[in-house]
């Protein structure tokens, strides 16, 4: 949050010295062989043709990606777009190392004084996509080689004064999603890293929780800017898990019970590549790489809360989007050995799971003052998360934030059924709160870090859970008829599922919750065997027979087999790269086709 504070107080530090120091720039350039009047002012560049009020384009300079001068691609550091370095750990992976050539509108003319500015836009008016970002290339000509060296140099200076991240050790999954990951990093983010010079050290992952064990042995971590993966959200998963045990060795506190959990130094950036790409989606409101790579180049950063997910003797592992149990958790194991069909492996075993599911007998409690029905309602007209949330960007909080850190194992060895009178749950816990207690057989129950959001789904599971409030929302969906739970399974395939209209559903907001199945005991998955410092389950290696008789966690994708546990929100605990997405305008101006999704 801080660091956040600080970013921004920096950019508008920023802003305001250029405002003074050349409070104006101001020069006639050729573009298209028409004259146009060009201003830096405000910070902002400004471009419109001489005698005419109309078309003026204005772009913030903190949307502009990199700047080049064509006449002389010697005279500066900036210009020289092969000096980007793709360095390849030859122990983990090889990539072809070769420079990639340059886009046809990155072409130079070097014979002629041209400044080429690049700059990122956003496609408001594509109706497909409004959400979507993308490179656009101003080139300006002036016979004065001085003017435009002067504005070259203008520009460069506050580029490279800017906190944006220049060196990154970027992941690559080759094997999540459509196996795509290798291409999209190629054909569409290196290019883009390479103009703006970002220096990018490559790995490719050989297996899974390969990227936990390197993030967690690299000893030259810290000298990169920013952690970068091209995958979905398994592999986002590994990468924050990875650093929190990496983080957590190196300020030596206790990897396996630690008791709070301190926030990520190193900011995250996400490259869509998997199969549904969740994160990626709730972060931009889009699943487009190009849209995911500018906003890392550009570095603008939000924090993500994370929620853990604990058991008596420690910490299992975090999450950023989904933990549930029961139906999902069901088509979570089930639909690892369909991996070939691609994302329709999740239709077909949730096909299945759904005839299959008897119900489960599970106990939820969670502090009544902060999970109210009432609060959720309310939420409601406080809209959801989108670009400059209030309620994500509340810096008047900063306590609230460090005290959401902390772990309070003492409340896993409350006991929930017995000793506890029906609705709440003894005040013997630390933080004093009346629990609220709920029981009964579920079809599923679920805890949305994230709204979930995804391009099938486009307002989510839990449309109104926001990126960084601190809270999780609660999903408790009973066992009913079969003709309610068909009703059900039509609305998870909506776009807008809706889920809180369903009257055997209940949505409530908590920053923390306890869970227990009334079968934990019969689990023969070991919960000790499962904690973040022990071995984790990945879904391929932990398909057990045994598993069918209760149901277990699917926790972004992980297995957890421990039903008695305790899930609680850390207020945005990593930075990662975002600007957010922005609501879907009232009026559609444009003629936009629709098949300019390229
Ligand atoms: N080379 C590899 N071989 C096998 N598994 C890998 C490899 N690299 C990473 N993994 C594992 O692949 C799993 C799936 O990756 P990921 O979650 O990114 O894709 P996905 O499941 O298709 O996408 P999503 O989670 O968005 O639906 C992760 O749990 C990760 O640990």
């Amino acid at each position: 949050m801080e660091d956040q504070q600080q970013d921004t107080l920096n950019t508008n530090h920023q802003q305001e010295e250029i405002k003074e120091k050349h409070d104006i720039l101001l020069n006639t350039f050729l573009i298209s062989n028409k004259k146009f009047r060009v201003l830096l002012h405000h910070g902002s560049l400004v471009w419109e043709k001489e005698n005419s009020k109309n078309g003026k384009t204005t772009v913030p300079l903190i949307d502009i990606l990199a700047v080049r001068l064509a006449s002389s691609s010697n005279r500066n550091k900036s210009n020289n777009i092969s000096s980007s370095r793709i360095s390849i750990n030859p122990s983990v992976s090889s990539l072809p190392t070769s420079a990639v050539p340059s886009t046809s509108s990155d072409t130079f003319d070097s014979s002629k004084n041209y400044l080429y500015i690049y700059y990122a836009k956003r496609d408001s008016n594509c109706q497909r996509d409004h959400n979507r970002w993308r490179k656009h290339t101003l080139k300006l000509y002036n016979t004065d080689y001085r003017i435009i060296q002067t504005w070259h140099n203008t520009l460069a200076d506050w580029l490279d004064q800017q906190k944006r991240p220049k060196n990154i050790l970027m992941f690559v999954n080759p094997y999540g999603g459509k196996r795509q990951a290798l291409k999209i990093f190629e054909k569409y983010s290196k290019p883009l890293f390479q103009l703006a010079g970002v220096e990018i050290s490559c790995l490719i992952s050989q297996r899974g929780n390969q990227i936990h064990d390197i993030l967690q042995n690299n000893p030259a971590l810290y000298q990169y800017d920013a952690i970068c993966c091209v995958g979905g959200d398994g592999t986002f998963a590994e990468v924050f898990n990875g650093l929190m045990q990496r983080t957590l060795r190196d300020l030596s506190l206790d990897p396996q019970r630690p008791t709070y959990l301190p926030k990520l130094r190193i900011p995250i950036g996400v490259i869509p590549a998997g199969s549904t790409d969740t994160v990626a989606y709730c972060l931009h409101g889009t699943t487009d790489v190009k849209t995911a790579v500018i906003h890392i180049i550009l570095g603008q950063k939000r924090g993500l809360d994370l929620s853990s997910v604990c058991n008596h003797i420690g910490l299992i592992r975090l999450y950023a989007s989904l933990i549930c149990y029961g139906y999902l958790g069901d088509i979570a194991l089930d639909s690892e050995q369909y991996r070939w069909m691609g994302p329709h492996r999740y239709d077909y075993s949730g096909f299945k799971k759904f005839i299959a599911n008897r119900g489960y007998e599970i106990e939820l409690a969670f502090p009544e003052s902060e999970s109210t029905k009432t609060q959720v309602d309310n939420l409601k007209t406080n809209s959801t998360c989108n670009i400059g949330c209030d309620r994500c960007l509340n810096q008047s909080e900063p306590d609230k934030c460090e005290q959401s850190h902390i772990i309070d194992y003492s409340i896993l060895s409350s006991n929930l059924s017995s000793a506890v009178t029906p609705g709440t749950l003894e005040s013997g816990t630390k933080d004093h709160q009346n629990w609220k207690t709920v029981r009964g057989k579920y079809f599923m129950v679920a805890g949305a870090n994230i709204s979930c959001a995804s391009s099938r789904s486009p307002n989510g599971l839990a449309p109104f859970c926001h990126l960084g409030d601190g809270h999780i929302e609660i999903i408790v969906i009973r066992h009913t008829s079969m003709f309610n739970l068909l009703r059900l399974l039509i609305r998870l395939n909506r776009e807008n599922p809706q889920l809180d209209m369903l009257p055997f559903v209940e949505i409530y907001r908590a920053k923390k919750f306890l869970v227990r199945s009334n079968k934990t005991a019969n689990n023969s998955a070991s919960s000790s065997d499962l904690t973040m410092g022990g071995s984790r389950q990945p879904i391929s290696s932990s398909l057990s027979k045994g598993a069918e008789r209760t149901s277990q966690w699917n926790c972004d994708g992980e297995l957890v087999f421990d039903t008695d546990v305790l899930i609680s929100s850390h207020r945005q605990l990593v930075d990662v790269f975002m600007r957010g997405s922005y609501p879907p305008s009232e009026e559609k101006k444009s003629s936009c086709c629709g098949l300019c999704g390229v």
